[in-house]
């Protein structure tokens, strides 16, 4: 998707540089061609080979309008987590049906638009939130299909703030007897509910396919407790998300790296248990989008600290991009006009906000970098625009599509109108 040309940086056709000035900086480059080839990958290699699995993009790793049209038009499914993307997928013309809802703490106002609105499925996280569903459903003569999503009990190996499999979790059904099979019973038990099945997500940025085999085992074992204690079938899995991407380098494992084995181990056990194979869901966000996205800043002070550091400050940082400050995550930048240049010295790149550690690149191996220089930051598409924040009242910034050379403008700037839409001068400070 990137090549360089006359010392220039090229995303799916476009020069960025040029990118840089027709819609400022800081900026969010997205490649249509890149996102949709994930979802060729996916369904070459999973959607084809599973009858009736579904992919639900996980929209909390980039959403937008313009990004849920892109999923709806591949034939995906989406995976929201808040009113907030429930409602931007809807506004995206998103059916329904297609949209699956996730979240430890789903809202009463949030549930009541799922329901109203009658997405595909709920993913339930706790005991309450079932008698919530069921209630909203008996009071409107509605129907709903729910999983429970369980914690499986296992580390993967990631960041602690992003791995959510262990048992000490805010997230899912506990496996203990006394929770989760009189939580099945009461779901199969309910009048207004479809008890599908169960659904785990372990953690994200994840690169070990161990985990998810016991994951998977865990889960099965479920599936024929449930059978046997109360004749239930369960017709759907879900495998969540957290498959891996590298940050610095191209190389990444393909998605049946992780989904082969268990799909292996889901069909051997559904066989002999001699019940229909079920469906199969899995919810990727960050292997769809990661990948698929630059942000280009434009470098501005440039401090040298004698022997100890060079600072290279953009125009953005932590407020567009907070995954090194939070998760110490590591990327890859280029001098977008800079292109072909070596390496001439190794330096902090920083951001503009007041932190000291709002670093973007820690020990950047940069060509000789001046003022007016466009940096580009490679493989931001996940959780860096969904993350953005208004820290030092800066605006969070334009999110660009581009396809074999054609740009197009997906989010607006954030105004300094924007900022303060808002905000109220308390009649009371008037006088
Ligand atoms: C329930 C659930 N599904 C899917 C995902 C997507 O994860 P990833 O972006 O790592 O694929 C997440 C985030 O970690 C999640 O919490
Ligand atoms: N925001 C995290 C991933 C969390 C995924 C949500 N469960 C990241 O940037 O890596």
């Amino acid at each position: 998707m990137m090549e360089t040309k006359n010392g220039r940086l090229f995303f799916d056709g476009c020069d960025v540089t040029e990118l840089a000035k027709k819609y400022g900086t800081p900026l969010y480059v997205y490649s249509q061609t890149a996102i949709e080839r994930r979802f060729d990958e996916l369904r070459r290699d999973f959607l084809d080979r599973w009858p009736g699995s579904r992919v639900a993009y996980a929209a909390k790793a980039f959403c937008t309008t313009g990004m849920c049209r892109l999923v709806e038009r591949a034939g995906m499914c989406v995976d929201v987590v808040s009113g907030g993307e429930l409602y931007t997928a809807l506004a995206a013309g998103f059916p329904p049906e297609r949209i699956e809802f996730n979240g430890n703490n789903k809202l009463p106002g949030e549930l009541e638009l799922a329901v109203d609105r009658g997405v595909g499925r709920i993913i339930v996280d706790g005991a309450h939130e079932l008698e919530a569903i069921e209630a909203l459903c008996a009071a409107r003569g509605k129907r709903m299909k729910v999983l429970y999503r369980v914690t499986p009990g296992v580390k993967a190996d990631s960041h602690d703030y992003i791995v959510t499999g262990k048992k000490d979790s805010k997230f899912g059904f506990p496996l203990d007897e006394d929770v989760i099979y009189p939580a099945v019973e009461r779901a199969v038990a309910a009048p207004h509910v479809d008890f599908l099945g169960f659904h785990f997500h372990i953690g994200s940025q994840l690169f070990d396919a161990s985990p998810y085999l016991q994951a998977v085992e865990a889960v099965l074992e479920l599936v024929r407790q449930v059978r046997d204690r109360f004749g239930v079938r369960v017709s759907e899995l879900n495998l969540g998300g957290g498959f891996g991407i590298t940050y610095t380098t191209e190389e990444r494992r393909p998605y049946r790296y992780y989904l082969d084995p268990m799909l292996e181990r889901i069909a051997a056990c559904f066989d002999a248990l001699e019940l229909p194979r079920p469906a199969v869901v899995i919810e990727p966000g960050r292997s769809i989008v990661g990948d698929a996205a630059l942000s280009l800043y434009t470098v501005g002070a440039i401090k040298e600290i004698a022997g100890v550091r060079k600072y290279v400050a953009v125009d953005g940082g932590m407020t567009d991009n907070i995954r090194p400050a939070l998760y110490q995550a590591v990327y890859r930048g280029i001098l977008a006009n800079k292109a072909d240049a070596a390496p001439a010295e190794t330096v902090t790149v920083c951001g503009k906000c007041c932190e000291s550690g709002d670093i973007l690149l820690r020990d950047a191996a940069l060509p000789a970098a001046e003022s007016g220089d466009i940096l580009a930051v490679l493989s931001t598409g996940a959780y860096g625009y969904s993350m953005a924040s208004n820290y030092n009242s800066n605006p969070i910034p334009a999110v660009v599509l581009v396809k074999d050379g054609r740009d197009e403008l997906m989010v607006r700037r954030q105004s300094y109108e924007d900022l303060i839409r808002n905000q109220i001068i308390p009649a009371s400070l008037n006088s």
